[in-house]
């Protein structure tokens, strides 16, 4: 434990924003996210109704609400009841919601009555919702009415209201008026008569029809159709698939802005839910689809860590090596004036052999960076390490007659050999954890130097390596810092466990190397300069690593 003081995570390593740099993470703050609301009857089995909504909204990338109009005691084997509440409290439902938040889309479910339906004709001319999609639920897959008879009459007066409406087979010619279709050309042509008659758009859905194929079509009242064509999925798992598509269409139109492209999407997601149905254990009817089934195989279902926990973390992680540094006699003989020259500009040789080889992998960040805003940061750190701190090494190294490009030490070798070793590898996660230490541990001690950290000496101008101290202690280096240290932290926070371990353990090796660097014998004072503080056995950098890692 070093017995000097030390600040408390510094603010110029937190990482509590996406870097300023381009990333998915950013790209996802920036895209404003739809609220969706579902106007629709409950289903506690969680297949159909609002509960099928809110997960598909939420699988389709919006913000799901739900005013509920009735609710049903039902399973996947069928509906066993029905109770439509006071039509008062639906209004109250919707006014609230209205008042408060903006609703970017509408999907209208089961309405259940007559009443039922005028309440939310009412409420639509009222509000105005930009997006409507109405899917006419009549008849539930199992058989079973889930509309009045009054009430379809109203639903046929609902219709100009939606923008879409979405019937299968039987409720399409329930509103048309004629037998249910037994064929595709049938319905298609019921469709474009429900779209001319209404001018409405029509999506015509063929789950229901006979064979190997699931057509679906999206018809404009003046005839423009776009097809939709898939094989039929072999499963029992179809409960809700209705109320699923609808409200995935209604998402994804609210994110599109365009019809057939919302009912592409929508058709896709669901089609990858209906296969994997019979993952799911729910029932032993007509099972529900599984609404996360790609979200969770792509994203999986833990949370993984912020990027700001993980610089925290892995900074954390450092503690015993930045320890060990504060208490290294180079550090404070560096601090208190009272380092020997020689010991000084051996050090300083060291670094600028280091410092070349360290620009070689700043711009290979550069070269395997994702976005052009990284690729522009590395590639800055690559000139800047050259042109300024290389050449400031090379004026002082001049100015006292000592050789500005001594042989690498066995010290100097063994980070850069990590460091090339690094982009050898070529993942860009790992190069960048293995460059980040030195730009962290630099500025740390710099800022604590310059705060008195160590003793007032290392503030005075008369300090006799007072440019020296006064360079690591410069906000352009702590701005770098703290863009490099986002950029690490975004990059691991993306990665698979896998490359973030791989990233973590480069990070951590780089630190003891940094450690070991400090820590090496220097000058003719080398003995002098380089012993522990507390004890005599430390001149080899391994063993300085073993002790801070211990
Ligand atoms: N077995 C299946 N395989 C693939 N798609 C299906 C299957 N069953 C239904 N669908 C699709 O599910 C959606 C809902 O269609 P449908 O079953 O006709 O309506 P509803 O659920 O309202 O009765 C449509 O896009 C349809 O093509
Ligand atoms: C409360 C509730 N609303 C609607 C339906 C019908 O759902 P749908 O998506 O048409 O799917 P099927 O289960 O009928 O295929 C429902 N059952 N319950």
């Amino acid at each position: 434990m070093s017995a000097l003081p030390r600040l408390e995570r510094p603010g110029y390593l937190r990482v509590d924003e996406p870097a300023a740099t381009g990333s998915v993470a950013a790209d996802r703050i920036r895209r404003r996210i739809p609220n969706i609301l579902s106007i629709a009857g409950s289903d506690p089995s969680g297949g159909a109704g609002i509960q099928a909504d809110l997960k598909s909204i939420a699988a389709n990338g919006g913000y799901g609400m739900a005013a509920i109009t009735a609710l049903t005691a039902q399973n996947t084997r069928g509906v066993r009841a029905v109770h439509v509440p006071p039509v008062a409290f639906l209004t109250e439902q919707l006014d609230a919601i209205a008042d408060d938040a903006r609703v970017d889309a509408v999907k209208l479910g089961m309405l259940g009555s007559a009443e039922v339906v005028a309440a939310v004709g009412d409420w639509l001319v009222g509000t105005r919702p930009a997006v409507v999609v109405l899917d006419p639920v009549m008849i539930a897959t199992s058989g079973d009415r889930l509309l009045d008879a009054d009430a379809e009459r109203a639903l046929r007066d609902l219709l100009p209201l939606a923008d879409l409406v979405t019937p299968n087979l039987a409720e399409l010619a329930v509103l048309v008026g004629e037998p249910v279709a037994d064929d595709w050309a049938a319905a298609l042509a019921q469709g474009r008569a429900l779209a001319a008659a209404t001018g409405v758009r029509v999506l015509v859905k063929g789950g229901h029809l006979a064979g190997p194929e699931t057509p679906d079509a999206l018809v404009e009242a003046d005839d423009t159709t776009v097809g939709f064509d898939g094989a039929r999925i072999a499963t029992t798992n179809t409960h809700g698939t209705g109320c699923s598509l609808s409200s995935a269409i209604a998402t994804r139109r609210a994110v599109t802005g365009d019809w057939s492209v919302a009912v592409g999407e929508a058709r896709a997601w669901l089609r990858e839910s209906i296969a994997a149905g019979s993952e799911l254990e729910v029932g032993g009817g007509n099972g529900p689809i599984h609404h996360f089934a790609g979200v969770w195989a792509r994203g999986g279902t833990t949370t993984p860590p912020t990027p700001a926990d993980l610089a925290a973390e892995w900074w954390e992680e450092t503690a015993g090596i930045r320890s060990a540094i504060d208490d290294l006699p180079f550090v404070r003989r560096l601090a208190d004036g009272s380092l020997p020259r020689d010991a000084f500009l051996d050090y300083l040789g060291q670094d600028a052999v280091y410092l070349r080889d360290y620009a070689r992998v700043l711009a290979a960040a550069s070269r395997l960076a994702p976005d052009a805003d990284a690729q522009r940061f590395w590639a800055g750190s690559a000139a800047g390490a050259l042109a300024e701190e290389l050449a400031s090494h090379e004026r002082l190294l001049a100015g006292a007659a000592a050789t500005a490009h001594p042989e690498p030490d066995a010290t100097t070798t063994a980070y850069l050999d990590h460091l090339l070793a690094a982009v050898a590898r070529g993942e860009y996660g790992v190069v960048v954890a293995a460059l980040l230490p030195c730009f962290q541990l630099y500025v740390d001690l710099g800022m604590r130097l310059a705060a008195g950290g160590f003793g007032a000496a290392a503030r005075r101008p008369e300090h006799p390596y007072a440019p020296w101290l006064a360079s690591y202690a410069d906000p352009g280096f702590a701005e770098s810092t703290r863009i490099a240290t986002g950029i690490l932290a975004t990059t691991a926070a993306a990665a698979t466990p896998a490359l973030r371990e791989r990233m973590r353990r480069a990070y951590r090796v780089s630190a003891e190397h940094e450690l070991a660097f400090f820590g090496a014998p220097r000058g003719g004072s080398a003995a002098e300069a380089a012993a522990p503080h507390d004890a005599d056995g430390a001149r080899n950098p391994a063993t300085v690593v073993a002790t801070a890692t211990a």
